[in-house]
This record gives C-alpha cells, structure tokens and sequence, in this order.
C-alpha cells in the first residue's frame, strides 16, 4: 500500500533532527581526542571525559524528543539511565563510521581499542560498529533509532510502561515508513535496524562487565557517569 508520512509525522522528524543535531559534543573536547599522546591511561581518560560531555548532550536531546517532559520525572531519569550506554553505541558507531568520516574515525579506534578494556568485549564491540556502517544509515534514522532506544519501555524502574510505549509507537511508525521511503530496494531494512536494537541489548550487558573489569583495575570514572551507570 501507498507508505505516506502525515504532516504531523514530518514535523516530528524535523524537531528530533534539529535536536540531534544542535546538541553536539564541544569540540574542544572531541579535539583532545586527536591530541593528546596515546597511552592506555591517557586514551582511558579522554574516552571517560567525551562520554560525560556525551551525557550531558544525551540529557539536552533528550528533553526536545517530543512527549519527553510529559512523562513522569522519575521515569525521565529512569530511561535516561537506561539508555545512555546504548544511546552512545549509537553515537559512537556513527563517528567511527568510514562512510561518513568524522576526522575522529582512525584515532577513535585506536582509543578504544587501547583503553584497558579486556579483548573479549572488542569482538562484539567492533561486529556492531560494523553492522551499523553496513546499514548506511541516513541522519533521520540515526536520530529516530538514538529516540526509540531511549523510548524503551521495559527499562528498569519504570512505573508508567504505556506511556513510554505510546511514545516510542509513535517513533516507531515515523521510523518504519522513512526506511520504506529511503531504502525502496530493501524490503528488510526498517527490520535490520530493530535487529540492532537487540544487539544494542547485548552490548548494555557487556558493558556492566567492562565497567567492573576498569574498576578491579582502579580506573576512575566521573561523577555523572558513576550516577548514570550505578558505579560505586
Ligand atoms: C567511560 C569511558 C571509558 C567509556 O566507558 N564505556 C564507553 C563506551 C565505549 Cl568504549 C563504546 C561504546 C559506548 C560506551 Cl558508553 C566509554 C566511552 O564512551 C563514549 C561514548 C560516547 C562517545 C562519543 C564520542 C565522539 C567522538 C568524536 C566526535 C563525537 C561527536 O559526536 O562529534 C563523539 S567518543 C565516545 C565514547
């Protein structure tokens, strides 16, 4: 049937766009990603340091997602903490994409790779960075599939779950007809990209691992990511 995207639905699209867009990490911290020597410690703290400015860019989008501030407040927070470690597999994937380099792309890598995380979670890590570069996601699907993530409903302490689910319905639906849309030849796409929402699960789990595993070895984390992520 004929895939049309209503009015409303395309001033949806505009107002979480503009919001993933004007909230954007200060690039006199991304620079110091391209700067500062490479040492397991040194790569350790500059990664720790751009994920808390990507936080604090997380909280502000987060806000102009349409719906967000109706939601009850303790289930705001609670889907920000929910969330965030995907939403910055998301956003991360998207800066070490080839296809559209960032100028961050090689040193950011390298960074990653050489923080002191155990290897077992770099095989998982770099599969999905690669499963995400091979769907050449547009702008649009990369801001609506960072707002359905946050959008999850079953996140841990969240009291009012049809609410959330309404709201990530309504992203849902925009998401499905954009991909039918953008990728005509693909029947599949709209379905690969909910696939890696479940492997963005995955990686969550992992992550509680690789955050022990840096803390058994004394690595410090900031104040706002020890609060988001439960960290002692
Ligand atoms: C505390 C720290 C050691 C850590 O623990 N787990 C993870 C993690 C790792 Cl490794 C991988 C995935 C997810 C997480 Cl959560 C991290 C680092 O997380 C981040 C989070 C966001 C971003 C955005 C970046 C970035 C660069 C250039 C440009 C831009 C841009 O948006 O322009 C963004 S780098 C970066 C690093």
């Amino acid at each position: 049937e004929k895939v049309e995207i209503t009015k409303e639905q395309r001033a949806l699209i505009k107002a979480i766009l503009d919001a993933y867009n004007r909230h954007q990490i200060p690039q006199d911290v991304t620079k110091k990603l391209l700067q500062e020597q490479y040492s397991a410690e040194e790569n350790f703290l500059l990664l720790t340091e751009v994920a808390t400015s990507q936080v604090q860019v997380l909280v502000e989008f987060t806000k102009n997602i349409p719906g967000f501030l109706s939601l009850d407040r303790e289930d705001q927070i609670a889907l920000l903490k929910g969330s965030a470690v995907e939403a910055m597999f998301l956003r991360s994937a998207q800066v070490l994409s080839k296809k559209m380099p960032s100028g961050y792309t090689e040193v950011l890598e390298e960074r990653i790779r050489k923080s002191g995380m155990s290897e077992e979670f770099m095989t998982p890590m770099f599969n999905f960075y690669k499963s995400i570069e091979e769907l050449h996601m547009t702008q649009e699907e990369q801001a609506l599939l960072t707002t359905i993530t946050i959008l999850t409903p079953d996140r841990p302490y969240v009291k009012s779950h049809e609410a959330v689910e309404r709201l990530q319905e309504t992203m849902l639906d925009v998401l499905r007809k954009l991909c039918v849309l953008q990728h005509p030849q693909e029947p599949q796409y709209f379905a690969r990209l909910l696939g890696r929402l479940t492997e963005l699960r995955t990686l969550h789990h992992y992550h509680v691992e690789m955050l022990t595993s840096w803390k058994t070895n004394d690595h410090k984390f900031t104040p706002l990511l020890c609060e988001i992520w439960d960290v002692q």
